[in-house]
């Protein structure tokens, strides 16, 4: 057999995961599957800049993660945000990254369509793009069909010329392709698990059984 003289793409997907649900892990399965992915690192954010403190510390945060992907060889739950004190910046993680694996492995970073229209207030958002390629997920509520319509203008205009196939992105050599994945849409939120279990209804089928475990184990999300 024939071996590829490039390093495999690694998958990237960070999220506040406060707490993991069915939608995070349908969306990382389905990129992976459509990349050809054979890791893909979930990072929990430690402090993240633009969002109120997390309802859960970062470690239980990472807990969950590791208990819904367990028995999944493609994820892995990447604890290095966890750990970082101050903000947590895509850039720095993306960076950190890129050091630390084989010279030319290419990063195919993922995001939901709605941290994807903010992109414009991301720290050094245009770098990021010199860093990885972007792959962003369908999420129902955000229209990505018309997204040209309403993006701010330095959004389109760094986004539009980047705009690729999605079967070009793990062979394009060049990182900086824009793709839109076109996952299953699943309307699940942490927001609405975590008013709903503080409420005292039903969240299962929602998130793994495993999370929930956790969830009830370590008394979260109650008021
Ligand atoms: N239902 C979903 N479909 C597609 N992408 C999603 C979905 N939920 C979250 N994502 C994406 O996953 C990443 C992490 O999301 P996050 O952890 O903030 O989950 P969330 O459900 O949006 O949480 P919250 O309601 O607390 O904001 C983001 O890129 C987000 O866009
Ligand atoms: O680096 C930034 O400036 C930045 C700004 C907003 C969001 N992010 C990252 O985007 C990911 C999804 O964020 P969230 O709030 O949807 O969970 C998560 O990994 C955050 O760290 C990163």
């Amino acid at each position: 057999m024939l071996s590829s003289p490039h390093p495999a793409a690694v998958g990237v997907y960070g999220g506040t995961f406060d707490p993991i649900h069915q939608a995070h892990l349908r969306v990382a399965e389905e990129f992976a599957e459509a990349f050809g992915l054979s890791q893909v690192r979930l990072i929990p954010t430690g402090e993240p800049p633009h969002r109120n403190s997390p309802a859960t510390p970062a470690e239980q945060r990472l807990a969950m993660v590791e208990a819904a992907i367990a028995g999944n060889p493609r994820l892995m739950a990447d604890p290095r945000e966890v750990h970082r004190r101050g903000y947590c910046y895509t850039i720095d993680t993306l960076g950190e990254l890129k050091a630390e694996l084989p010279p030319g492995t290419p990063l195919a970073w993922l995001v939901g369509a709605d941290a994807f229209l903010s992109l414009h207030r991301w720290k050094c958002w245009q770098e990021l793009l010199d860093l990885a390629h972007l792959a962003v997920a369908v999420r129902p509520g955000f229209d990505l069909e018309s997204w040209q319509k309403t993006a701010p203008d330095q959004l389109l205009a760094a986004v539009q010329p980047k705009l690729s196939d999605e079967s070009a992105i793990p062979v394009a050599p060049v990182p900086g392709r824009i793709t839109f994945l076109s996952t299953t849409p699943l309307a699940i939120s942490s927001t609405r698990l975590r008013a709903d279990l503080a409420a005292g209804r039903s969240v299962r089928y929602l998130l793994p059984d495993p999370v929930l475990e956790y969830i009830e184990r370590h008394h979260l999300y109650q008021i």
